[in-house]
């Protein structure tokens, strides 16, 4: 039915992201002192004009008369329009392009500025309803030509003097568009509210859509998107860069913040509906808040670590994770660096003993940095350039990891962490958070360190038993200690903070502060961001965490079938039995698997029944499904 509907729009607001009259304003207006006054008059009147307050004829004819306009500034807005096209409108050219001869424009706006639009669209001129402006000899606007527009119910009139077939579906954001449903000119009307929300119009429409996508969701026409990117919510906890809010936007998804960490709890509260979860490191996405996730796709870590993410479980309901792993390393390297100094010359005690007004001036037990050992546990992306920046500085640099690391430059790896502690005039962890890691540096371990070595721990706070080091550091069996990441950090900056390291001396405390630079932050939001846009609009799985990393381009001529499945025998064969029963045509197939899990990525031929894609879902060992347009 939908296929056969005549599909109406506004032109302001609706399929560019302006109104006419405003932005004429801003051009004829520039550069006066009047400007900004004339403009909010304007745009009172407009918006008294859409929500039904005054007839549109004279709120068109009040608003003109407040400027000079004249046929260069209509010119110039003319060519500044398609490029304004709303972003959900650019992104479905296609729907336009394929239907212009069921598309109509119609607006109280003027055929100059709308005719460059309508063109880009496919959209013929003789479907544009619209004003025609007057213009004296000069080139001055000297008025509206009579049009039935102009008079109350106008739009609706119009429309019906056209007779269009079918059912006619009229899309916009004012109170006239509103009119045109009411007064019988169409049989559905959708307020569109991806420019401007009018509650009024809202309230009088059969439904609201936030974009292009969503109207071709709800009337069942395939979009450029399976699913409308604005109908599916990302839910970005713990103060995320508003970078990633702004990339994710721009690309049409709905986007929620919360400043801090949620607890478990809550988190199974407000997952429900989310398609995409955002956290750094705190919030715990356990199974049970899995078990909630009626919609959940995909999960973002804006950080590096996951261990605050069952990824098992992810794994085993089809839910994608992803991480930034490098944004932030240089962040945490560098802060190291300056801890390490700082520890070796007393620096916090000094500073806090001179915001009580005492000098003590004195160079006992301060060291320097040169010559020392540095033992680096944990030879990752962190400890490997702590290693580079630390022997750039003068130390000798040994280092002990799990699996066998490139060491660079003369860094020495070591045989096992007592040979590395024994060693080490100063200790850097720089482990993952692995739940094995737990209490790695424990009484025993900070007891086979050198007297008065210190240690930083700037990795996961469960990592150091923080009990036995607060002793350690009390006997002066340890020389100070400085830790970034705590067993139990608080949710959010209001909450308290408690530990048994408290106002020990030579030990700096920093609130998690490792990765936590303007640089490494906008870093990684714009890679999070990329990562989980090349998933949900591409299947592409490049750096996630708990699937198998496949790399996928754009979906062109076809459409994509993304399965997620549990890697047992078979599935592959029965999958392609199933499409095939289905008449699909396959274009293209990927199968990647890891040791729990399967994805395979087809692209198929455009023409098939989608009634025939349900089949897919009862292929045994299905884990999750979808499909991409
Ligand atoms: N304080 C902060 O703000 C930040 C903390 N981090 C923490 O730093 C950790 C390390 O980050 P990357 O270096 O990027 O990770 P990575 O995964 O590149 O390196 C971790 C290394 O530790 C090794 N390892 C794990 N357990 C070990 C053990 N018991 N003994 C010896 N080696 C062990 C691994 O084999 C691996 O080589 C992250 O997992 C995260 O928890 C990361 C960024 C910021
Ligand atoms: O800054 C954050 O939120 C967490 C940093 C961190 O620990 C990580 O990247 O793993």
């Amino acid at each position: 039915m939908a296929d056969a509907a005549t599909y109406v729009f506004d032109f302001d607001s609706t399929l560019v992201d302006f109104e006419t009259l405003e932005a004429l304003a801003d051009i004829a207006l520039e550069g006066s002192s009047e400007a900004e006054a004339v403009r909010a008059r304007i745009a009172r009147l407009t918006d008294r004009a859409m929500t039904g307050d005054i007839p549109f004829g004279e709120a068109l004819t009040r608003r003109l008369a407040l400027l000079p306009l004249t046929h260069a500034h209509l010119e110039r807005l003319a060519a500044e329009a398609e490029p304004r096209l709303t972003a959900s409108v650019r992104r479905n050219l296609p729907f336009f392009r394929e239907r212009a001869g069921r598309v109509v424009i119609v607006s109280g706006g003027f055929r100059e500025i709308i005719a460059p639009v309508a063109q880009a669209l496919g959209v013929p001129a003789d479907r544009i309803i619209a004003n025609d402006l007057t213009l004296d000899a000069d080139g001055h606007v000297t008025g509206v030509a009579d049009s039935p527009l102009l008079e109350p119910l106008g739009k609706a009139a119009a429309l019906k003097a056209l007779n269009l077939p079918g059912p006619v579906v009229m899309v916009g954001d004012g109170w006239t568009d509103a009119e045109v449903k009411a007064e019988g000119a169409a049989d559905r009307f959708y307020a569109f509210t991806e420019v401007v929300r009018r509650e009024r119009v809202v309230a009088a429409a059969d439904a609201e859509v936030r974009s292009v996508d969503e109207l071709l969701h709800l009337e069942g026409l395939a979009g450029r998107w399976s699913y409308p990117r604005s109908r599916m919510r990302m839910l970005l906890l713990e103060n995320v860069h508003p970078a990633a809010v702004e990339r994710l936007q721009a690309a049409g998804y709905r986007v929620e913040t919360a400043k801090g960490a949620l607890s478990e709890d809550a988190l199974v509260e407000r997952i429900k509906g989310v398609h995409v979860l955002g956290v750094r490191s705190k919030s715990q996405v356990s199974a049970r808040v899995l078990d909630a996730a009626d919609k959940l796709m995909a999960v973002a870590a804006f950080c590096i670590g996951t261990n605050q993410i069952d990824l098992d479980a992810a794994a085993e309901r089809g839910v994608a994770v992803f991480n930034a792993p490098y944004s932030n390393t240089r962040s945490v390297v560098e802060l190291a660096v300056g801890l390490t100094i700082a520890l070796l010359r007393d620096v916090a005690d000094k500073s806090a003993a001179m915001h009580r007004g005492e000098w003590n001036k004195s160079a006992a037990g301060a060291r320097e940095l040169r010559g020392k050992t540095l033992g680096i546990v944990g030879y990752g992306a962190i400890g490997s350039q702590l290693s580079v920046l630390a022997e750039a500085l003068g130390m000798r640099v040994i280092f002990h990891d799990l699996t066998e690391r490139l060491a660079l430059g003369n860094a020495r790896p070591m045989p096992s962490l007592e040979a590395l502690l024994a060693e080490s005039d100063v200790v850097s962890l720089h482990v993952d958070g692995r739940t094995a890691n737990t209490a790695l540096i424990g009484a025993s371990e900070l007891s086979r360190m050198k007297p008065g070595a210190l240690l930083l721990n700037l990795s996961r706070g469960h990592v150091v038993d923080v009990g036995a080091l607060a002793q350690a550091l009390g006997s002066g069996r340890i020389g100070g200690a400085a830790i970034d990441v705590f067993p139990d950090e608080p949710a959010t900056n209001a909450d308290p903070f408690d530990s048994p390291l408290r106002g020990l001396p030579n030990v700096i405390l920093t609130p998690h502060i490792g990765g936590s630079t303007e640089e490494a932050q906008e870093a990684i939001a714009e890679f999070a961001a990329e990562r989980l846009l090349a998933y949900l609009n591409r299947g592409d799985t490049t750096f996630c965490v708990n699937l198998p990393n496949v790399q996928l381009a754009e979906v062109s001529g076809a459409h994509r079938i993304l399965h997620i499945h549990r890697n047992q025998p078979g599935v592959l064969a029965e999958l392609n039995r199933a499409l095939a029963a289905a008449g699909l045509n396959i274009l293209g197939q990927h199968l990647k698997t890891d040791e729990r899990t399967g994805y395979v990525i087809t692209d198929v031929d455009r023409d098939y029944d989608p009634a025939a894609l349900k089949a897919l879902r009862s292929v045994a060992g299905t884990l999750r499904f979808r499909t991409l347009h």
